[in-house]
């Protein structure tokens, strides 16, 4: 049995309000593709900002390779790389090939590899004809793709992306489909949020479902809980209406 790279021990997150997040517990091991589901106001985002340690919980924590999240805010936001739902407000520089690049003149990269690196991130997200635009006048599926990119440049262990298809037509989710179904194949950890599975439902490893009062009340593997997803708020995927267990050209 592999080690988990991260573990959510107890995880509560209470709001004054009294919403937010209540005694989470999940492990998540290298290679998985990890669908988070719920309803609006389920607490996916208020999760996924535990895991990059943007917010402190009320109580539990979140460990990394067995360290705790909170402890090293460097390594922890260099091993989870998070793409958020507006990727406009992840995007700094004038050109798509300077905002890639951006991550990594950080860390003080010597210009040769920086610019390597970027070549092979643009080009394996599908950008590279898109180098020397401004990342302003980019579609919106390019501007997702070019916020992926940011953060795959610098070789996340786990990629965390928050609805990773609002406001996406279909042809744009298709590609971004493909795009995270790959760099799941190759290897790459990924944890997804989103409240609409119908794209991915039948690729990722295992979902976590989460409740309106912010409980995980489900984890296991998607076909186990294909059929039973609208009493959990979420909208059951066409094929499964259907009575397939998986769309017709997957099967
Ligand atoms: N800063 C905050 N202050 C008070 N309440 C908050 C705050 N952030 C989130 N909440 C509340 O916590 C609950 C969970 O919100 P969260 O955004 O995590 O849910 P979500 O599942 O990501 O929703 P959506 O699918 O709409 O993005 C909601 O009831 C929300 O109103």
């Amino acid at each position: 049995m592999p080690r988990p790279i991260l573990e959510i021990d107890h995880l509560t997150h209470a709001f004054f309000n009294g919403t937010g997040i209540h005694d989470i517990c999940a492990r998540i091991f290298p290679g998985e593709f990890i669908l988070v589901a719920g309803p609006n106001g389920s607490g996916k985002t208020t999760l996924i900002k535990h895991l990059n340690a943007l917010v402190r919980p009320t109580s539990g924590e979140i460990r990394l390779h067995g360290r705790s999240v909170t402890k090293d805010l460097i390594v922890t936001r260099k091993t989870i790389g998070m793409v958020f739902q507006d990727a406009d407000t992840q995007i700094v520089a004038d050109t798509v090939e300077d905002e890639v690049a951006f991550g990594l003149e950080n860390l003080n990269t010597p210009r040769a590899r920086i610019l390597e690196k970027v070549d092979q991130t643009l080009a394996y997200m599908n950008l590279i004809h898109l180098k020397d635009r401004n990342p302003s006048t980019l579609s919106g599926g390019e501007k997702r793709r070019l916020a992926i990119a940011g953060i795959l440049v610098m070789d996340p262990e786990i990629i965390v992306l928050d609805e990773p298809f609002a406001n996406l037509d279909y042809p744009a989710s298709r590609d971004l489909v493909e795009i995270i179904c790959r760099l799941n194949r190759e290897g790459q950890t990924i944890i997804m949020a989103t409240h609409e599975v119908e794209e991915v439902i039948t690729y990722a490893s295992r979902m976590l479902i989460m409740d309106g009062q912010g409980r995980l009340v489900k984890d296991g593997p998607p076909r186990e809980l294909l059929g039973n997803l609208e009493y959990f708020g979420i909208r059951e995927p066409c094929f499964s209406r259907m009575g397939y267990s998986a769309p017709p050209w997957q099967t």
